[in-house]
Protein backbone atom coordinates (compact mmCIF):
# COMPACT_ATOMS: atom_id res chain seq x y z
CA UNK A 1 0.00 0.00 0.00
CA UNK A 2 1.27 3.54 -0.67
CA UNK A 3 1.88 6.02 2.03
CA UNK A 4 0.25 9.39 1.99
CA UNK A 5 2.35 12.34 1.50
CA UNK A 6 4.22 13.85 3.97
CA UNK A 7 3.16 17.38 2.50
CA UNK A 8 0.38 18.63 0.15
CA UNK A 9 0.18 21.75 -1.22
CA UNK A 10 -3.36 22.15 -2.92
CA UNK A 11 -4.27 25.37 -5.15
CA UNK A 12 -2.45 28.03 -2.82
CA UNK A 13 -2.47 31.16 -3.63
CA UNK A 14 -0.62 33.69 -2.35
CA UNK A 15 -1.41 37.41 -2.64
CA UNK A 16 0.85 40.87 -1.50
CA UNK A 17 -1.07 44.03 -1.89
CA UNK A 18 -3.31 42.46 -4.99
CA UNK A 19 -0.11 40.87 -6.46
CA UNK A 20 -0.29 37.20 -6.51
CA UNK A 21 2.99 35.40 -5.93
CA UNK A 22 1.77 31.94 -6.14
CA UNK A 23 -1.13 31.22 -8.10
CA UNK A 24 -3.29 27.62 -7.57
CA UNK A 25 0.22 26.36 -6.99
CA UNK A 26 -0.42 22.42 -6.29
CA UNK A 27 2.81 20.51 -4.45
CA UNK A 28 3.34 16.56 -3.58
CA UNK A 29 6.13 15.47 -1.41
CA UNK A 30 6.29 11.67 -0.45
CA UNK A 31 7.92 10.55 2.39
CA UNK A 32 11.74 10.35 2.22
CA UNK A 33 11.99 12.45 -1.19
CA UNK A 34 14.51 14.52 -1.90
CA UNK A 35 12.57 17.85 -3.91
CA UNK A 36 14.36 20.46 -5.97
CA UNK A 37 11.72 23.59 -6.66
CA UNK A 38 13.84 25.95 -9.34
CA UNK A 39 12.21 28.68 -11.15
CA UNK A 40 13.90 31.94 -12.77
CA UNK A 41 13.58 34.86 -10.26
CA UNK A 42 10.51 35.75 -8.37
CA UNK A 43 8.55 32.99 -9.42
CA UNK A 44 6.98 32.32 -5.79
CA UNK A 45 9.72 29.28 -4.91
CA UNK A 46 10.72 30.95 -1.42
CA UNK A 47 7.07 31.89 -1.06
CA UNK A 48 5.68 28.19 -1.55
CA UNK A 49 8.54 28.06 1.47
CA UNK A 50 7.60 30.53 3.75
CA UNK A 51 3.68 28.98 3.01
CA UNK A 52 4.86 25.26 3.82
CA UNK A 53 6.20 26.64 7.57
CA UNK A 54 3.57 29.28 8.21
CA UNK A 55 5.37 32.67 7.71
CA UNK A 56 3.10 33.84 4.68
CA UNK A 57 -0.68 32.68 4.48
CA UNK A 58 -2.32 31.90 1.52
CA UNK A 59 -5.25 33.83 0.51
CA UNK A 60 -6.68 30.42 -0.80
CA UNK A 61 -5.54 26.74 -0.81
CA UNK A 62 -4.50 24.27 1.86
CA UNK A 63 -1.79 23.08 2.98
CA UNK A 64 -1.89 19.61 4.44
CA UNK A 65 1.02 17.67 6.68
CA UNK A 66 1.15 14.16 7.30
CA UNK A 67 -2.46 12.87 5.15
CA UNK A 68 -4.27 14.77 8.00
CA UNK A 69 -3.20 17.76 9.22
CA UNK A 70 -4.11 21.04 7.98
CA UNK A 71 -1.92 22.98 8.74
CA UNK A 72 -2.73 26.03 6.49
CA UNK A 73 -4.07 28.54 8.76
CA UNK A 74 -1.16 26.99 11.61
CA UNK A 75 0.79 29.54 13.56
CA UNK A 76 4.32 29.26 12.68
CA UNK A 77 5.81 27.70 16.12
CA UNK A 78 3.02 25.13 15.88
CA UNK A 79 4.38 24.19 12.11
CA UNK A 80 7.81 23.46 13.44
CA UNK A 81 6.47 21.29 16.59
CA UNK A 82 4.78 18.99 13.91
CA UNK A 83 8.29 18.58 12.24
CA UNK A 84 8.95 21.17 9.64
CA UNK A 85 12.04 22.40 9.89
CA UNK A 86 13.46 26.11 7.56
CA UNK A 87 16.81 26.74 6.96
CA UNK A 88 17.03 30.03 5.86
CA UNK A 89 20.22 31.17 3.45
CA UNK A 90 21.81 33.25 6.24
CA UNK A 91 23.46 31.04 8.90
CA UNK A 92 21.68 31.01 12.83
CA UNK A 93 24.53 29.38 14.64
CA UNK A 94 25.95 30.98 17.58
CA UNK A 95 28.76 32.33 16.84
CA UNK A 96 31.23 32.80 19.58
CA UNK A 97 30.08 29.00 21.16
CA UNK A 98 31.70 25.70 20.23
CA UNK A 99 30.53 23.28 17.54
CA UNK A 100 29.32 20.80 20.15
CA UNK A 101 27.39 23.65 22.44
CA UNK A 102 25.27 24.63 19.29
CA UNK A 103 24.04 21.02 18.99
CA UNK A 104 23.73 20.74 22.51
CA UNK A 105 21.88 23.91 22.44
CA UNK A 106 19.41 22.70 19.78
CA UNK A 107 18.44 19.39 21.19
CA UNK A 108 17.31 21.11 24.16
CA UNK A 109 15.04 23.58 22.41
CA UNK A 110 13.21 20.32 21.52
CA UNK A 111 12.39 20.05 24.86
CA UNK A 112 9.70 22.24 26.46
CA UNK A 113 10.62 22.06 29.78
CA UNK A 114 13.21 24.85 30.41
CA UNK A 115 14.37 23.03 33.36
CA UNK A 116 16.17 20.47 31.31
CA UNK A 117 18.17 23.42 30.28
CA UNK A 118 21.02 22.54 33.02
CA UNK A 119 20.09 19.23 33.26
CA UNK A 120 22.97 16.52 32.66
CA UNK A 121 23.29 15.42 29.20
CA UNK A 122 22.39 11.52 29.19
CA UNK A 123 24.99 9.33 27.59
CA UNK A 124 21.73 8.67 24.72
CA UNK A 125 21.88 12.41 24.17
CA UNK A 126 25.53 12.11 23.61
CA UNK A 127 25.40 9.87 21.49
CA UNK A 128 22.97 11.69 19.27
CA UNK A 129 25.42 14.39 19.04
CA UNK A 130 28.27 12.49 17.78
CA UNK A 131 25.70 10.72 15.49
CA UNK A 132 25.37 13.85 14.05
CA UNK A 133 28.67 15.56 14.39
CA UNK A 134 29.64 12.73 11.85
CA UNK A 135 27.06 13.51 9.34
CA UNK A 136 27.55 16.87 9.06
CA UNK A 137 31.49 15.70 8.89
CA UNK A 138 32.31 17.90 11.58
CA UNK A 139 33.42 15.68 14.00
CA UNK A 140 37.10 16.75 14.29
CA UNK A 141 35.87 20.26 14.51
CA UNK A 142 33.82 19.50 18.24
CA UNK A 143 35.87 22.60 20.11
CA UNK A 144 36.18 25.44 17.55
CA UNK A 145 34.53 28.29 17.93
CA UNK A 146 31.27 28.29 15.21
CA UNK A 147 32.48 31.42 14.06
CA UNK A 148 35.62 30.17 13.12
CA UNK A 149 34.01 27.68 10.50
CA UNK A 150 34.17 27.88 6.90
CA UNK A 151 30.66 29.27 5.08
CA UNK A 152 30.17 25.47 4.35
CA UNK A 153 30.90 24.70 7.58
CA UNK A 154 28.34 26.68 9.20
CA UNK A 155 25.62 25.98 6.78
CA UNK A 156 26.38 21.97 7.98
CA UNK A 157 26.22 22.65 11.01
CA UNK A 158 22.93 24.70 11.39
CA UNK A 159 21.38 21.46 9.31
CA UNK A 160 22.98 19.54 12.10
CA UNK A 161 21.03 21.69 14.56
CA UNK A 162 18.27 21.18 12.34
CA UNK A 163 18.24 17.69 12.58
CA UNK A 164 18.52 17.39 16.32
CA UNK A 165 14.94 18.74 16.55
CA UNK A 166 13.94 15.57 14.02
CA UNK A 167 11.96 17.32 11.55
CA UNK A 168 9.76 15.54 9.26
CA UNK A 169 10.54 17.66 6.48
CA UNK A 170 13.23 20.20 6.05
CA UNK A 171 12.55 23.29 4.09
CA UNK A 172 16.30 24.46 2.40
CA UNK A 173 17.11 27.88 0.80
CA UNK A 174 19.62 27.78 -1.86
CA UNK A 175 21.65 25.59 0.87
CA UNK A 176 25.01 25.79 -1.48
CA UNK A 177 25.01 29.57 -2.48
CA UNK A 178 28.47 31.16 -1.78
CA UNK A 179 29.94 27.00 -1.43
CA UNK A 180 33.15 25.86 -2.65
CA UNK A 181 32.68 23.03 -5.46
CA UNK A 182 33.85 20.39 -2.68
CA UNK A 183 31.87 21.66 -0.03
CA UNK A 184 28.58 21.63 -2.92
CA UNK A 185 29.61 18.28 -3.37
CA UNK A 186 29.83 17.31 0.29
CA UNK A 187 26.48 18.73 0.76
CA UNK A 188 24.41 16.56 -2.01
CA UNK A 189 25.69 14.00 -0.89
CA UNK A 190 24.13 14.74 3.13
CA UNK A 191 21.36 15.79 1.40
CA UNK A 192 20.75 12.26 0.27
CA UNK A 193 22.24 10.74 3.54
CA UNK A 194 19.15 12.55 5.73
CA UNK A 195 16.37 11.89 2.67
CA UNK A 196 17.09 8.13 3.49
CA UNK A 197 15.29 8.82 6.74
CA UNK A 198 13.20 12.30 6.02
CA UNK A 199 11.68 14.67 3.00
CA UNK A 200 13.66 17.41 1.88
CA UNK A 201 12.53 20.81 -0.50
CA UNK A 202 15.32 22.69 -1.82
CA UNK A 203 15.26 25.88 -3.72
CA UNK A 204 18.21 26.30 -5.55
CA UNK A 205 19.74 28.25 -8.35
CA UNK A 206 22.77 26.21 -9.26
CA UNK A 207 21.84 23.97 -11.74
CA UNK A 208 24.85 21.66 -11.85
CA UNK A 209 23.76 21.24 -8.44
CA UNK A 210 20.68 20.39 -9.19
CA UNK A 211 21.61 17.81 -12.20
CA UNK A 212 23.70 16.51 -9.92
CA UNK A 213 21.51 15.61 -7.17
CA UNK A 214 18.15 15.80 -8.37
CA UNK A 215 15.60 12.92 -8.93
CA UNK A 216 12.83 15.06 -9.04
CA UNK A 217 12.60 18.32 -10.00
CA UNK A 218 9.23 20.98 -9.74
CA UNK A 219 9.44 24.00 -12.09
CA UNK A 220 7.49 27.72 -11.01
CA UNK A 221 7.31 30.65 -13.12
CA UNK A 222 5.00 33.40 -12.49
CA UNK A 223 3.72 31.91 -9.44
CA UNK A 224 2.60 28.84 -11.04
CA UNK A 225 3.82 24.91 -11.96
CA UNK A 226 5.44 25.01 -14.77
CA UNK A 227 6.82 21.28 -14.87
CA UNK A 228 7.63 18.26 -12.93
CA UNK A 229 9.42 15.83 -13.51
CA UNK A 230 13.17 14.07 -13.84
CA UNK A 231 16.04 17.04 -14.64
CA UNK A 232 16.32 15.46 -17.98
CA UNK A 233 12.31 16.28 -18.40
CA UNK A 234 12.79 19.48 -17.20
CA UNK A 235 15.52 19.99 -19.42
CA UNK A 236 14.32 18.71 -23.04
CA UNK A 237 10.50 21.01 -22.19
CA UNK A 238 10.57 23.98 -24.33
CA UNK A 239 8.49 26.34 -22.25
CA UNK A 240 10.82 25.78 -19.19
CA UNK A 241 13.68 26.51 -22.02
CA UNK A 242 11.79 29.22 -22.88
CA UNK A 243 11.12 30.89 -19.32
CA UNK A 244 15.03 30.64 -18.29
CA UNK A 245 16.23 32.01 -21.91
CA UNK A 246 18.34 35.39 -20.94
CA UNK A 247 17.79 34.72 -17.45
CA UNK A 248 20.23 34.03 -14.93
CA UNK A 249 23.72 32.51 -16.30
CA UNK A 250 24.11 30.49 -13.45
CA UNK A 251 20.25 29.38 -14.07
CA UNK A 252 20.08 28.84 -17.38
CA UNK A 253 19.01 25.17 -18.24
CA UNK A 254 18.29 25.86 -21.61
CA UNK A 255 22.15 25.36 -22.05
CA UNK A 256 21.60 21.80 -21.70
CA UNK A 257 18.63 21.44 -24.06
CA UNK A 258 20.56 22.76 -27.37
N1 LIG B 1 6.47 40.40 1.27
C1 LIG B 1 6.28 40.65 -0.03
N2 LIG B 1 5.57 41.74 -0.41
C2 LIG B 1 5.35 42.00 -1.71
N3 LIG B 1 5.81 41.24 -2.73
C3 LIG B 1 6.52 40.15 -2.40
C4 LIG B 1 6.80 39.80 -1.04
N4 LIG B 1 7.52 38.65 -1.04
C5 LIG B 1 7.71 38.30 -2.32
N5 LIG B 1 7.11 39.20 -3.14
C6 LIG B 1 7.06 39.14 -4.61
O1 LIG B 1 6.52 37.89 -4.95
C7 LIG B 1 7.18 37.34 -6.11
C8 LIG B 1 7.73 35.99 -5.78
O2 LIG B 1 8.83 36.13 -4.89
P1 LIG B 1 9.68 34.92 -4.36
O3 LIG B 1 10.72 35.49 -3.46
O4 LIG B 1 8.80 33.88 -3.79
O5 LIG B 1 10.33 34.37 -5.68
P2 LIG B 1 11.53 33.36 -5.87
O6 LIG B 1 11.11 32.39 -6.90
O7 LIG B 1 11.93 32.80 -4.55
O8 LIG B 1 12.66 34.29 -6.44
P3 LIG B 1 14.23 34.32 -6.22
O9 LIG B 1 14.73 33.15 -6.94
O10 LIG B 1 14.64 35.60 -6.81
O11 LIG B 1 14.47 34.24 -4.73
C9 LIG B 1 8.23 38.37 -6.50
O12 LIG B 1 7.69 39.18 -7.53
C10 LIG B 1 8.45 39.18 -5.24
O13 LIG B 1 8.83 40.50 -5.54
Amino acid sequence: MKESAILQCDDVTVEFDGFKAVQGMNLKLEKGELRFLIGPNGAGKTTMLDVICGKVKPSAGRVTFDGKVDITRKKEHQIAELGIGRKFQAPSIFPSMTVAENLEISMRQKRTVFATLFAKMAAEERERIEHQLTMIGLQDKTAWRAGGLSHGEKQWLEIGMMLLQEPEILLLDEPVAGMTDKETEKTGELLHQIARKRSIVVVEHDMEFVRNFASKVTVMHEGRLLKEGSMDEVQRDDRVAEVYLGKRRDADVSRSTA
